[in-house]
């Protein structure tokens, strides 16, 4: 038997005001989300970030709670599940680098269960210093307690054949049951413009994975659209911004918007709320036409198929690393 861990960020346990400030404490005091130091962060967090952000965003979850919980974790457990059953021999668990299930005790549950080869997949297509960085620290560390287990991490699969093909399938039905939009924007999780000065290879697999999917629809560069969301805080993030271009985009007349976000793997907070109702009426407001929101790919076949594909190679040739130490920045 080999253990599979599919790592996602991770969600609040109840869309209430107190679930969503202790996940975002979880989430906002790793070093590798925010990098302010902790002497200045920690009491700007305590007292301002999340008394004021907690309640806001709260509402925001209620807004898109599913009866099994939290879309995210709906999505990602779901996920599981779907890549479980294309693997036999393998057991599949889901987790989240921040709140529940743990991924640390995820990792432990296998190897508990005598299970030594252990394979860890961050459900982010592109790598990325705050996101995949961060679960392979957690890796690191279930690596020294556990002695005698085998830990890979896959680095990432922003450019993999068997990805690009689900996600350009994902546009092509929606284009069959919706007819073609004027154009395609491409809208991925943005960070900080300054981490990509210093090396992080985010923002160039967001471009390369971009290009591979137009290719794969046969969409010329006046077509599509790359824009990063999801800005946090007051330092300039990668640009152009998914909320300016569709407001420019309503303004200049566009018809029809078709938006998808291929930096998150399942439908969540930043897609369901941010993407499909704010970025949606925002562009409306502009004096936007229809803004048609193509889902994540989410427990779909060809998802599953591609990320069990990329795990039974043993990661993308090249990029699945057994030691992550390097990759610390
Ligand atoms: C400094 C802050 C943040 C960085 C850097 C960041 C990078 C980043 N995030 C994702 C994926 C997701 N982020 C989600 C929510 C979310 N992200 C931030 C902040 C940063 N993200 C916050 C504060 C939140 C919570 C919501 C809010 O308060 O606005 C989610 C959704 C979680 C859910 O429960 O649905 C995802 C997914 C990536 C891929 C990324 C860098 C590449
Ligand atoms: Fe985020
Ligand atoms: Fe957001």
């Amino acid at each position: 038997m080999r253990g599979l861990v599919l790592a996602n960020l991770g969600t609040p346990a109840a869309p209430s005001t107190d679930a969503v400030r202790a996940y975002l404490r979880e989430f906002l005091t790793d070093r590798r989300v925010v990098q302010i130091p902790p002497l200045l962060w920690k009491p700007l967090l305590d007292f301002v970030i999340l008394p004021r952000r907690s309640p806001v965003v709260a509402e925001k979850y209620a807004e898109i709670w599913m009866d099994e919980g939290s879309p995210l974790l709906a999505h990602t457990t779901r996920l599981a599940a779907a890549v479980a059953a294309r693997m036999p021999g393998w057991k599949v668990l889901p987790a989240m680098r921040y709140g529940q299930p743990a991924l640390g005790a995820a990792i432990e549950k296998l190897h508990g269960e005598g299970i030594r080869d252990i394979t860890v997949l961050p459900l982010y297509p592109q790598y990325s210093t705050t996101t995949t960085a961060s679960v392979e620290d957690v890796v690191d560390a279930a690596r020294a307690r556990l002695p005698g287990a085998r830990i890979e991490t896959v680095r990432d699969y922003h450019d993999d054949p068997g990805w690009v093909a689900a996600v350009a399938g994902s546009i092509r039905a929606h284009w069959a049951a919706y007819g073609r939009g004027e154009k395609l924007l491409l809208s991925f999780h943005g960070i900080p413009e300054r981490l990509v000065k210093g090396g992080d290879p985010y923002a160039a697999q967001c471009e390369a994975g971009t290009r591979a999917i137009a290719a794969a629809l046969g969409l010329g560069r006046e077509e599509i659209v790359l824009t990063y969301q999801s800005r946090f805080g007051r330092e300039r993030w990668l640009q152009p911004y998914t909320l300016a271009t569709v407001e420019r985009l309503g303004r200049e007349g566009v018809r029809r918007l078709d938006v998808v976000c291929p930096g998150f793997s399942v439908d969540c907070l930043e897609t369901l709320e941010e993407i499909a109702m704010q970025n949606a009426d925002a562009f409306r407001a502009a004096g936007g036409g229809e803004f048609r929101y193509v889902a994540c790919l989410n427990d779909s076949s060809a998802h599953a198929e591609a990320l069990a594909e990329i795990v039974r190679a043993g990661g993308i040739p090249g990029r699945s690393v057994s030691d992550t130490s390097e990759n610390h920045a």
